[in-house]
């Protein structure tokens, strides 16, 4: 037999023997959603193991670039856990492979898995059992289902002829996927260098803050929620080498601490606006930082007062808001100041938000001046539509969020450094603004939203801008909101247009939802299936709390008589 024929047989022999270890179970349905499969975790192998096997396909198209796995379930249950996919860049795997991914999990027996995967290879011109190379990297969060799920992942990337996985433990979901677009960048990728790369950009950060501006040792201070996940094992690993800041870790996962996200971390903290377990009266007034179990979320909350167990909460949309000002200002500080290095950067900002972006944000943003633009929810979507711009922030209310820097903007901003080598220059505030610029490319995490490197970068541009989190609170008041979920029959039935703002199908849902709006001032209200649940989510606003509620009350109860 030829060589070719021999890898071909090969290949189809791991495919059929690999499927048929990990059989689905019967009635099991898998969707990839807004971020990845996700289920009860002792029910997820066959959907890993399939991951597996297709992100070694996608490793092979892309000519062997590293593509990434990793496994969590974020701010979910304990006893949950999933999947995600990150691609060559280190964001979230292009949406076309989506219906592949859905019809892979769900390939009923190991002959039409094969069939699947023969067809698609064909459609796609992967060049399946010949001499190809493909590494798939891979991560996962503390869940006690994941060592075993990890195995189900490495089988499927094996079945790939020519595929190597590399293991890279346990981790957060930020870190693989920075690892994953590094490697690809042909930069150094280990943790220890994104570690280095966080520390230093965070002390230059800290090297630009004006001289006047450095605080008290309150501004200095900083409690972090670890929701019981891997972020607070991340951050302990780190915090004694980060100068400048004095950071004290609860819920740090540490054994006998808590339960991941129970009654913790940055989805509690923003749904339920109460104190997370671990907090007490005694930290009213210091700001504190909620992460979610894989810590790709960041909220900020501030105890209220000893006398009940309130929070005054800092969502996605006001560190958005503080990236964007502060992004701004350095901006204007390069092209009007009158320096001796006569050059301006020409940089399109702009700024993403999905319709659950609190109006008062959006309305903030806009009397900046800023271009604001919403796109469906979810990362996916978001970091697509901010990669449109020289520097694109993105943010969702509930704390998932980035800036990204083209490369075309970095190097202008080198050039200009390079420029104000003098040592005249050196001095100069357009010298100090293209180097906060600089630092703030460097620690933000540009693959994902990450809440290590961004609560790094919140410190930092609070300690430069002096402010207090009273000053950030006060940025603007939030519009009072709510959010319910529906249970219905078949959430599919409701369709949206519009970045989600408007419901196509039931056709008369719109209409009875425009009329429920117009009897309150500031009303707004928007429903759509959700992506990671089976349910349909209201979002309502208004201008008093008893009329959001009531608005998402009505609207609820005709999602709920329409649907079923
Ligand atoms: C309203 C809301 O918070 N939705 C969340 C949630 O998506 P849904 O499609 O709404 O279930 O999970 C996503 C993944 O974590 C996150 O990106 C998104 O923001
Ligand atoms: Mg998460």
């Amino acid at each position: 037999m030829a060589a070719n024929q021999e890898q071909e047989q090969e290949q189809r022999r791991r495919l059929l023997d690999v499927a048929s270890r990990f059989p689905l179970p019967s009635g099991c349905r898998f969707s990839y959603g807004t971020a990845g499969f996700r289920a009860y975790g002792a029910t997820m192998a066959p959907a890993v193991c399939r991951a597996g096997i297709l992100a070694a396909l996608r490793s092979v198209k892309l000519a062997g670039a590293a593509v990434g796995i990793v496994i969590t379930a974020s701010h979910n249950p304990v006893g949950d856990n999933g999947v995600k996919i990150a691609d060559p860049d280190g964001g979230m795997m292009a949406q076309h492979w989506e219906p592949f991914a859905d019809a892979l999990a769900n390939a009923p027996d190991p002959d039409a898995l094969l069939q699947l995967v023969l067809q698609f290879v064909k459609n796609e011109g992967i060049p399946l059992g010949g001499h190809h190379t493909a590494q798939v990297l891979l991560g996962r969060d503390t869940r006690p289902t994941g060592e075993y799920l990890l195995d189900a992942a490495l089988q499927g990337i094996n079945a790939i002829v020519g595929a190597h996985a590399i293991d890279l433990g346990i981790l957060t979901t930020p870190q693989l996927h920075w690892m994953v677009r590094s490697k690809n960048k042909g930069i150094k990728a280990s943790e220890s260098d994104y570690f280095t790369q966080l520390i230093d950009s965070f002390r230059r950060m800290l090297e630009l803050v004006p001289k006047d501006k450095s605080g008290d040792e309150l501004a200095k201070k900083l409690i972090v929620d670890g929701a019981n996940g891997i972020g607070g094992v991340k951050l302990e690993q780190i915090k004694a080498k980060l100068s400048g800041i004095d950071i004290n870790v609860r819920n740090s996962g540490k054994e006998g601490e808590g339960i991941l996200n129970h009654m913790c971390g940055a989805d509690f903290v923003q749904k339920e606006r109460v104190t997370p377990h671990g907090f007490s009266p005694e930290d009213v007034g210091v700001r504190c930082a909620s992460l979610d179990g894989d810590a790709d979320r960041l909220v900020y909350f501030r105890v209220s007062s000893p006398s009940d167990n309130k929070v005054d909460l800092v969502d996605g949309d006001k560190i958005l808001s503080l990236f964007a000002l502060f992004i701004r200002e350095q901006l204007d500080i390069i092209n009007n100041n009158g320096s001796q290095v006569n050059k301006s950067l020409s940089a399109r900002l702009g700024i993403v938000q999905t319709a659950y972006a609190n109006g008062a944000s959006t309305q903030f943003l806009k009397n900046l001046g800023l271009e604001v633009v919403f796109t469906p929810t979810g990362v996916k979507y978001l970091h697509k539509k901010a990669l449109e711009y020289d520097i694109g922030i993105y943010f969702e209310a509930n704390g998932h969020g980035t800036i990204v820097f083209s490369e075309d903007f970095l190097s202008q901003l080198e050039s200009l450094i390079n420029d104000h080598s003098s040592e005249a220059a050196n001095g100069s505030a357009q010298y100090h603004a293209a180097m906060r610029l600089m630092a703030a490319s460097q620690l933000i995490n540009q693959a994902v939203g990450d809440a290590l490197s961004g609560s790094l970068l919140v410190e930092a541009i609070l300690q430069y801008k002096g402010w207090s989190f009273q000053n950030w609170c006060e940025l603007y008041c939030d519009l009072p909101s709510r959010q319910l979920k529906v249970k219905v029959i078949d959430r599919s039935s409701i369709v949206t247009t519009d970045a989600e703002t408007k419901v196509s199908q039931p056709s008369n849902l719109q209409e009875l939802i425009d009329k429920e709006t117009a009897n309150y001032t500031h009303g707004r209200c928007f429903v759509r299936p959700s992506g990671t649940e089976d349910v349909v989510r209201v979002y309502a606003e208004a201008s008093m709390q008893v009329e959001a509620d009531s608005l998402a009350r009505s609207v609820a109860q005709h999602v709920e008589h329409l649907l079923g």
